[in-house]
């Protein structure tokens, strides 16, 4: 029984009822498990590498997580960095004196750590130097500073791989479909159409004997390729501290893959030592030369099909077979916007999904029938590199769920942060047999207008209702089981 008592406008209660109502006896709700946040996108987002700061420590209250082994993924703790503006001042104006008064060089002051700050930029943290061009650091009239004097603007330790990486990359995006927001490069974009010292690839044309070079030597050589493999030999020199033609001769040695968008003067043929040409590869929409280049992929020329299914029912549609998208601006005739059947990972028509549990925890279940051979759906996520990879596995391995998918070689796609619901995708194995969990699915790595992005593929013809189900590969499980065990 509840009583309903109604008031006047003044407070006063006017009057006083009394309603029965029926009482139901729900079964217990019991909650669903926690999950992490996910930030929902329909691209995949360039990370690169998180910073170097640790913003928290995940699993706090966990002692099977091994907290100490996971901080030292990071360079400083945010709740460490106690912010003063004055202190930048002081800093600088100190650096400053040292510097001009008693002929220190900036090197060496920040190598003492003597002042709070780093002077110069370090990786994933921004030196004092570049902080005070970019904003109004506080005004103070004592100062020695001349309004006219500008702090030297990077100053790259030799030693450290990642800065000189990272000075360069700011140099060279080739990327046109670029995704990063407000990629430094696209501002910065420079022709190299020189050779870049006496000796350079562009100028020396014989093929010699590999050059000797020692472990450390290549071992650095490699790290850059699989960060920065798109980039010319005489940039790869300039990090690598060799000479440019033998840069190039290392590059050709087969023990390294190089497939970078080419950006030279001339023909892209042997007498411009162009590297698509060297490589043997097509030139892509991402180099430098013209849009008529002889070497340029063509696109198919399949003809429309009515059913939207044109270039996937051709007998052999070039882009088909190379794992290629049909590229709008190339494939006259397919229809690249409506009728191709090999456009479906930039046409976006994903089908209806619900995600919902399922054996491991949650799954995705489509809510439409689906024919073998069409797209259900884009994996998406930040593309990472090795080292936050490596950092964030950490904290994928003591969750025990992963959402990590290698994308080449120097690149994954996490969708641990950020993604669709593709990131519930479970697992079955090609052996299991059983119609409930069956692999349906697969997962293809396609090149669509000059990126590699994944599509998931119905490899049966699926019911509506059916989880789908894709193979992981034999490495997935084997990683996760190491690193639980250690
Ligand atoms: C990409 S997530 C898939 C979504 C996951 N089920 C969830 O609830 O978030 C991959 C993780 O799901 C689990 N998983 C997926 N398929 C599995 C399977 N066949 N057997 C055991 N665990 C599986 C594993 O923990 C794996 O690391």
């Amino acid at each position: 029984m509840v009583a309903v008592t109604s008031y006047s406008e003044d407070g006063t209660s006017r009057s006083t009822s009394t309603i029965s109502l029926q009482v139901i006896h729900a079964e217990l709700l019991e909650p669903h498990r926690s999950y992490e946040y996910c930030t929902p996108i329909s691209r995949n987002i360039f990370r690169g590498d998180d910073d170097d700061m640790m913003p928290f420590i995940p699993y706090a209250d966990d002692p099977t997580f091994d907290h100490v082994d996971h901080t030292l993924c990071y360079g400083s703790f945010a709740w460490q960095d106690d912010y003063d503006p004055d202190l930048e001042v002081i800093s600088l104006e100190t650096a400053y004196r040292l510097h001009t008064v008693h002929s220190l060089l900036y090197e060496d002051i920040d190598s003492t750590g003597v002042l709070p700050f780093k002077l110069f930029s370090t990786p994933g943290k921004t030196g004092l130097f570049t902080l005070s061009r970019r904003r109004d650091l506080l005004e103070w009239n004592g100062t020695a500073i001349p309004c006219s004097y500008s702090f030297p603007s990077s100053s790259l330790s030799r030693s450290i791989l990642q800065h000189r990486l990272e000075r360069t990359h700011a140099l060279f995006c080739p990327n046109l479909n670029c995704i990063e927001p407000l990629c430094p490069v696209h501002e910065l974009l420079k022709r190299v159409e020189y050779p870049c010292e006496a000796g350079c690839f562009l100028q020396s044309r014989t093929v010699e004997v590999l050059p000797c070079w020692n472990e450390d030597d290549i071992n650095s050589f490699k790290s850059i390729l699989d960060i920065e493999s798109d980039m010319i030999p005489c940039d790869h020199a300039e990090l690598c501290f060799k000479p440019c033609h033998e840069v190039r001769q290392h590059e050709n040695d087969e023990s390294f893959l190089w497939n970078e968008p080419c950006h030279h003067s001339g023909p892209c043929d042997g007498s411009s030592n162009c590297p698509c040409f060297m490589n043997k590869v097509h030139c892509q929409r991402n180099c430098r030369c013209p849009a008529k280049c002889a070497r340029r992929w063509k696109g198919c020329r399949c003809a429309k099909a009515r059913d939207g299914m044109s270039c996937v029912k051709a007998k052999r549609c070039s882009c088909v077979e190379a794992r290629r998208e049909c590229d709008p601006e190339l494939c006259a005739k397919c229809g690249c916007r409506s009728t191709c059947g090999n456009s479906q990972i930039q046409q976006g028509h994903f089908k209806k999904l619900e995600v919902k549990e399922s054996r491991w925890g949650v799954g995705v279940f489509l809510l439409e029938p689906v024919q073998q051979g069409e797209m259900i759906v884009e994996y998406v996520g930040e593309l990472i590199y090795e080292m936050t990879f490596d950092s964030r596995g950490e904290v994928a391995d003591h969750l025990g769920r992963s959402y990590v998918f290698g994308l080449n070689k120097t690149l994954s796609l996490d969708s641990s942060r950020a993604g669709n619901a593709s990131r519930f995708i479970n697992h079955s194995g090609a052996s299991d047999t059983s119609s409930e969990t069956q692999c349906n699915c697969r997962a293809f790595a396609r090149l669509v207008n000059g990126e590699h992005r994944i599509g998931i593929f119905a490899i049966v013809n699926i019911d509506s209702g059916t989880e789908i189900l894709i193979d992981y590969g034999p490495a997935f499980f084997t990683e996760q089981k190491n690193a639980e065990a250690t």
